[in-house]
């Protein structure tokens, strides 16, 4: 919300909840409240570390509007962690019938993660709401999609595509950033950067999105498990931007909604005109036919018989929904961009512990070998679409999780060999090669 962007109304920030919890959205409301005094202060003391978490742990300045405002941050942390210690909102924490309205969606019967009705909220209106200084404040909305256990709700490309389509019918802006809730934006000028790109008439027929690396905060010194992952998230980012550009890696992304909707030259139409990308909504968020729309879209059977997930929004059918996306756009001969500033344009969090590596990597392992299999595996479908040099990169992240056998292999088969004294590398001697080097 506090990105340098002029003018702010017209920036809107939608939430997923993809775990329906009433204590997500009650700490969003506080953030909200706190927003109005943090916005201001950040624009007028030209913060860049807007995050304030992030601030109050750099070495700002003390003086009695930072300790007046980092107290307000304290006590909304603390109210925050109240409830969520308690694990549920209580009345004290409740300031009016409006917000106790708000709660009780997530006391009806029945109410599960897994099992509940889709709810949207509007937390800050822009144009109606106005931060201390008088100034206009950004859209924020929460939204947890329906979910019930007999439909299928595909992870998180099934939360994205529901987020596409509220958003969509709220405010329906061209450009979409996509971040992960473990992430955080470490550079306020950040959207500039990317409108860069969609602003340039060259690349903007067949610019899908523009992508910056994922780099990561409290990264410890050895990165013993070697998460930062360089070699995926900057080197080959970097060398695939020299041919049709880097993949989709999940976060850190700004979009063109457009990409969405078919390949650039021709449009995959959606069941309702209110989503074609190009529509200009001309009603406030808080309409009533506005929160029916988006309730209607957010629902569990919105998609049936519909081609989301297959040729529209973010696709279905593997774990790594990003890197699948991408993939899928690439082929359909949508363009995209690496952007890699000198400071962080996002910082996140890295997995710290070997539980948390090995159930990271299982997860990818499993869903990039789905796409390797699939239809649209990029030895038979990826290489018609879109040339060898390009497909070899594609078809290198799919293919990864196969480098597992080699290595497992090496990992054992030396040990085992040297106990039972059997020799699996030729010696020095036998090998006519070392001599002739020698020779040289
Ligand atoms: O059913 C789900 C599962 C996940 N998420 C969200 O997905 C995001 C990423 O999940 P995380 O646990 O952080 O996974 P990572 O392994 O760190 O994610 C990497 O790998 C994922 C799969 O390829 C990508 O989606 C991520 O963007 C990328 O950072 C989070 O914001 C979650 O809230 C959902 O909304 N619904
Ligand atoms: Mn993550």
């Amino acid at each position: 919300m506090a990105y340098d962007y002029y003018p702010i109304e017209k920036l809107s920030v939608y939430l997923s909840d993809d775990g329906g919890s009433e204590l997500t959205l009650f700490a969003f409301m506080e953030a909200a409240k706190f927003a109005v005094y943090w916005l201001p202060f950040c624009r007028e003391n030209n913060i860049i570390e807007r995050c304030p978490d992030a601030y109050f742990s750099s070495s700002y300045t003390e003086n009695s509007e930072t300790q007046k405002i980092k107290l307000m941050y304290e006590s909304m942390k603390t109210r925050i962690e109240n409830v969520i210690e308690r694990g549920k909102v209580d009345e004290d924490y409740i300031n009016n019938d409006e917000e106790l309205q708000d709660f009780t969606k997530f006391s009806i019967a029945g109410f599960t993660r897994h099992n509940h009705p889709s709810i949207v909220q509007v937390l800050l209106e822009s144009g109606k709401d106005k931060d201390i200084t008088g100034h206009g404040m950004p859209n924020l909305i929460y939204l947890s999609r329906e979910k019930n256990k007999s439909s299928p709700h595909h992870f998180k490309a099934g939360a994205l595509n529901a987020l596409l389509r509220v958003s969509g019918i709220m405010t329906n802006a061209p450009i979409i950033l996509k971040l992960d809730c473990d992430m955080y934006s470490n550079d306020p000028s950040t959207p500039q950067r990317a409108l860069c790109y969609f602003l340039d008439q060259t690349l903007w027929p067949k610019l899908a999105f523009v992508q910056f690396p994922q780099c990561f905060h409290e990264l410890n010194e050895a990165d013993i498990y070697a998460s930062e992952m360089k070699g995926l998230f900057h080197t080959n980012a970097m060398g695939m931007d020299g041919l049709s550009g880097p993949n989709y890696v999940g976060t850190g992304c700004f979009f063109r909604r457009r990409a969405f909707f078919g390949c650039p030259s021709s449009f995959e139409q959606p069941k309702i005109p209110e989503l074609f990308p190009d529509h200009v909504v001309n009603k406030p968020i808080q309409a009533h036919e506005i929160s029916r729309q988006a309730h209607y879209v957010a629902s569990c059977n919105y998609e049936d018989e519909s081609t989301w997930g297959s040729k529209m929004g973010f696709r279905y059918g593997s774990l790594v929904e990003d890197y699948y996306t991408g993939y899928r756009l690439q082929c359909e001969g949508w363009k995209s961009i690496f952007c890699s500033p000198k400071r962080p344009a996002f910082l996140g969090d890295i997995p710290i512990s070997l539980y948390e590596v090995v159930s990271q990597n299982k997860r990818w392992s499993v869903g990039l070998l789905e796409v390797a299999f699939s239809k649209y595996s990029p030895l038979t479908f990826g290489v018609r679409s879109m040339g060898f040099v390009m497909d070899h990169c594609n078809a290198h992240y799919a293919f990864w999780p196969i480098w597992s056998i080699p290595i497992i292999l090496y990992a054992f088969i030396p040990q085992l060999t040297l106990l039972n004294g059997v020799t699996i590398f030729p010696k020095r001697s036998n090998v006519e090669i070392f001599g002739d080097f020698e020779k040289c």
